[in-house]
């Protein structure tokens, strides 16, 4: 059997001496849909940015394999040259950092996204109509004074025009009007078909996945993942909320405790 794209192993991560993350176990294969889910504070972020190499956090143990190559101890730039994305949920801001001349300086870092600088306008411009973002837009500085939506799809923008193996889109529908969600629920599409690249979508709300073929869905609760299935999971988070959840949530808390005890006893 072929090797999953993205393999993370027992991963435990912490923020300020406060463990975020316990023994989170995830295998993606190429040009797979995952979803991840979960109450709010679950720790679906944590996941995201830990993935990507967020210095913030910290890894306890455990290990984050993409592309066959171990990537757990990789500073961000480096996952991304490897072929990981990780759109924000809240996108920031870079006054001074224009728009174009970032697109353009992180495609440059590509040798297989090389262009000319005709080649890239012609290209930046025609995937933000297909956004239908007013092009005007790239010469101003990076997500300064964009509305919510328009950040999301400047975030859409950075993934067709990347094409990564992985991307993990934290909460890209969160603020969007109808039409938006349906643009960027378009543009996640069209990375699909062009480049059969896999997805991670981190979301409450399931009209954006109506245009995705989820092949498996996680369910995060404090921090755990206790529930794993295929799409017909998500209707029934929806009918039923987490609530169903506590008692594995229970369980592998109760594991863990007596883990620690029993490692507590032996030292
Ligand atoms: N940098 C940090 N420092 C301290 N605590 C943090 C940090 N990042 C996250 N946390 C805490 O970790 C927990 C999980 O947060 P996270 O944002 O990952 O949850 P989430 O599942 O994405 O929630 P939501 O659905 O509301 O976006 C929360 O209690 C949060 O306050």
């Amino acid at each position: 059997m072929a090797e999953p794209l993205l393999s993370v192993r027992d991963l435990t991560a912490s923020a300020d001496d406060k463990t975020i993350l316990h023994g989170i176990d995830l295998a993606i294969d190429p040009g797979t849909c995952h979803v991840l889910m979960g109450p709010n504070g679950a720790g679906k972020s944590t996941l995201g940015h830990v993935l990507m190499g967020d210095p913030v956090y910290t890894v306890g143990s455990g290990t984050i394999e993409f592309a066959g190559e171990d990537v757990t101890d990789l500073s961000a730039d480096k996952r991304s040259l490897a072929g990981m994305f990780l759109s924000f949920q809240a996108p920031v801001e870079i006054p001074g950092v224009p728009l174009y001349s970032f697109l353009r300086t992180i495609c440059q870092k590509r040798p297989d996204l090389k262009m000319t600088a005709r080649q890239f306008r012609k290209h930046v411009t025609a995937l933000a109509e297909e956004l239908e973002m007013d092009p005007a837009y790239l010469t101003r500085d990076l997500g300064v004074g964009f509305s919510g939506g328009e950040k999301k799809k400047v975030e859409m923008l950075q993934l067709l025009l990347l094409e990564p193996k992985l991307a993990i889109l934290d909460e890209t529908d969160s603020g969007l009007d109808v039409d938006a969600l349906g643009v960027v629920s378009r543009g996640i599409a069209a990375y699909r078909e062009r480049t059969g690249g896999a997805l991670l979508v981190i979301t409450h709300n399931t009209r954006i996945l109506e245009r995705l073929d989820v092949d498996e869905t996680h369910v995060m609760v404090n921090g755990r993942i206790v529930a794993n299935g295929d799409a017909a999971l998500i209707p029934n988070i929806d009918a039923n909320g987490f609530e169903q959840f506590e008692e594995a949530v229970a369980v592998a808390e109760a594991a863990d405790a007596t883990v620690m005890a029993e490692n507590a006893c032996q030292e």
